[in-house]
């Protein structure tokens, strides 16, 4: 599925699934924009959901917004390559644009729940980078629940109340980083990234770019 393209120095290598996850107002849509403005080569997976569309909200850039039945189909046909229901809703992540991406020679970038990652790594192991993000503590996180003024009070107590449950998921991730300051933690997000797009067995053009050295100095 990861036929890879090339890298920025040119050498051939396989495209990688890099998942974001978080409990909620941990900062990982904050995380993912700031990624996708900064780092070529990387496209975000739109995820499809039965929720509501909140306040500034794009149908088709930040959700495809579905109703259930549309949802139910899209399962029933395999266009998904996983889904799960978090707080009441359907929420899973389209197949065919992911597998256009990585055939493509691009990354791709997940801000999905442990769910969803346990289905990717269980379908893809060697291509998920996961990294999970906690905030520096729970009044910060019903802080920014709150200062992003998209939910009821209501809405807000039910995802303060499934935190402490996401979060006992941390230990299934490769990195973990904590959000003091956005700015910080985007620069470590970021090089997680840098860093695994280096590894040895994602940089499949390496054998050919070395004989090629060894030709030069031969020659
Ligand atoms: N498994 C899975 N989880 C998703 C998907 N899209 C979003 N989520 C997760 O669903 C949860 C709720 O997302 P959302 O309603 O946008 O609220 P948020 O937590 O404030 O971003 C978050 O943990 C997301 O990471 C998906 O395609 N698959
Ligand atoms: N390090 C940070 N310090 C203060 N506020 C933050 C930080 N990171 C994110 N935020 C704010 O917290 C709110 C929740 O962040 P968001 O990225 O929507 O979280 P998530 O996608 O994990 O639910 C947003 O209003 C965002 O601007």
């Amino acid at each position: 599925m990861t036929i890879g393209g090339h890298g920025t120095d040119g050498v051939e290598r396989r495209g990688l699934m890099f998942v974001l996850s978080s409990p909620s107002g941990a900062g990982k849509t904050t995380l993912s924009r700031m990624l996708i403005d900064r780092m070529p080569g990387l496209r975000m997976s739109v995820s499809a959901t039965t929720r509501a569309m909140r306040p500034g909200e794009v149908d088709g850039r930040d959700y495809s917004f579905v109703d259930k039945a549309t949802f139910g189909a899209m399962v029933r046909a395999d266009q998904l390559l996983e889904w799960a229901t978090v707080f009441d809703n359907s929420y899973g992540t389209p197949r065919a644009p992911v597998e256009a991406a990585l055939s493509a020679g691009q990354d791709v970038l997940f801000d999905i729940d442990w769910q969803g990652t346990q289905q990717l790594r269980e379908k893809a192991r060697a291509d998920v980078v996961s990294v999970f993000i906690l905030p520096p503590s729970a009044a910060d996180l019903e802080k920014r629940l709150h200062s992003r003024a998209q939910d009821s009070d209501e809405v807000i107590r039910k995802r303060m109340s499934r935190a402490s449950h996401e979060m006992s998921h941390w230990a299934e991730y490769d990195y973990i980083v904590i959000n003091h300051d956005v700015d910080e933690a985007f620069a470590e997000v970021q090089s997680i990234l840098k860093a695994e797009r280096l590894k040895r067995e994602r940089q499949t053009g390496l054998v050919g770019f070395v004989r090629g050295l060894q030709g030069q100095l031969q020659g």
